[in-house]
């Protein structure tokens, strides 16, 4: 992808959005589904395990790179990310385009302008893509104001778990997805705004998503390089500054049972749990993804076999505010199972509850996916 004369210059995408909003789900779909082009990635963990890096890193091999453990827009120094951009752009990858996931409490502004100041000849800016949560939208605002800001930033807006609105609303018509996607498309200035379920956009948004000169202006030159005030710790007004992450990694599978009385007594300000859990002896064959987003879980069971990585090991991390990170961890070592080797007829009952529920949510995507087919000639951006 070479913009005019001059040396190949490869675009870098910030896929950006609140936690459990769909960055990693739409990133996974990108790279199933860009033809011929080929995306690299840089994967931004908040937690000290890298999840979101094992979900993408199947499906990239060695054009994902992983920046774990705390929000690379807090980095003290940018050059180890332009080492990792120096890597993916030299031209035996045969990158087109890269896209650094950003962690979820990430301030987006902070890694637009890390990309701006980049001296690296072989990458330019290529966009801010901002993913949305519409089910969890309005709470995300009244809890973090910061959000509007960051939709002003945006170059492409997903309006993402449209399905889920449509939930909430417990209704047929799909008044609340128009209402949320109406003021996204207040909030994000002239950016293109897109709906979507599970991250399912044309991947040519991506390609063609190019940041306004207006807007790379708002992120002024005094800005770009003023001292930094995350440089010397105080980063208050950042997103992560009110959150913390524990993590709990087992090698002795995990009771189902127990795990489902951690999970139904959450607290509140637990917020975002991910990662992988075995349950032993109850499913010898798979691992279970587990994603909770606010209120909403889901466990995901995925062959072993087909898992990247060494061990059978639970990993977990866990987001929230306001949490007790060492009581938490306590809570999940009191999960590990007694008896590893044998399983009770009725123990995956509770998990299965948050499976079977998927399943239909499959059904209705592919239902949806052939409409979605059909309809995908339409489907344009709303300026
Ligand atoms: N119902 C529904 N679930 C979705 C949709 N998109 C993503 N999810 C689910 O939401 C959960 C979180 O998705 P991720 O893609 O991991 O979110 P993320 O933004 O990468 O999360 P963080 O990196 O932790 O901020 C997973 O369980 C996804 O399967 C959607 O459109 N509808």
């Amino acid at each position: 992808m070479s913009h005019g004369p001059g040396p190949r210059q490869i675009p870098v995408v910030v896929l950006a959005g609140f936690l459990g909003s769909g960055k990693t789900t739409l990133l996974n779909h990108l790279l199933h589904r860009s033809g011929g082009s080929r995306i690299g990635a840089i994967v931004n963990d908040f937690g000290a395990i890298e999840i979101d890096a094992m979900a993408v890193a199947g499906a990239l091999g060695d054009s994902t790179v992983s920046l774990g453990n705390g929000c690379l827009c807090c980095a003290v120094d940018a050059s180890e990310l332009d080492v990792y951009l120096e890597r993916l752009a030299r031209p035996e990858t045969g990158v087109d385009v890269i896209v650094i996931e950003a962690s979820g409490l990430a301030e987006p502004q902070e890694l637009v302008r890390m990309l701006l100041a980049s001296e690296h000849p072989g990458i330019v800016y290529g966009g801010l893509v901002e993913v949305v949560d519409a089910a969890e939208f309005d709470a995300t605002r009244a809890k973090h104001p910061e959000i509007d800001r960051h939709l002003a930033l945006a170059d492409l807006v997903v309006v993402n778990k449209l399905d889920r609105v449509a939930d909430a609303a417990d209704a047929a018509d799909d008044s609340d997805a128009a209402r949320v996607l109406g003021v996204v498309r207040t909030l994000a200035d002239r950016a293109a705004v897109v709906p979507a379920t599970y991250g399912r956009i044309d991947p040519e948004f991506l390609f063609d998503c190019r940041p306004s000169e207006e807007r790379i202006g708002q992120l002024s030159f005094d800005d770009l390089h003023r001292p930094d005030s995350t440089h010397d710790g105080a980063h208050d007004g950042h997103l992560h500054a009110a959150y913390d992450s524990a993590s709990f990694v087992s090698a002795v599978p995990l009771d189902p049972r127990r795990l489902m009385r951690f999970l139904d007594s959450r607290p509140e300000g637990l917020y975002r749990i991910k990662g992988y859990v075995d349950f032993g002896a109850h499913d010898t064959g798979n691992r279970y993804a587990v994603h909770a987003v606010g209120r909403f879980l889901r466990f995901y069971p995925e062959p072993w076999n087909g898992a990247a990585g060494e061990g059978r090991l639970t990993q977990l991390v866990l987001i929230g505010a306001g949490i007790d990170a060492p009581a938490l961890v306590r809570e999940l070592d009191a999960c590990v199972s007694d008896a590893p080797h044998t399983a009770d007829e009725h123990g995956m009952w509770g998990v299965l509850r948050f499976v079977q529920e998927q399943e239909q949510e499959q059904e209705q995507e592919q239902e949806q996916e052939q409409e979605h087919f059909v309809q995908e000639q339409d489907q344009e951006p709303v300026a």
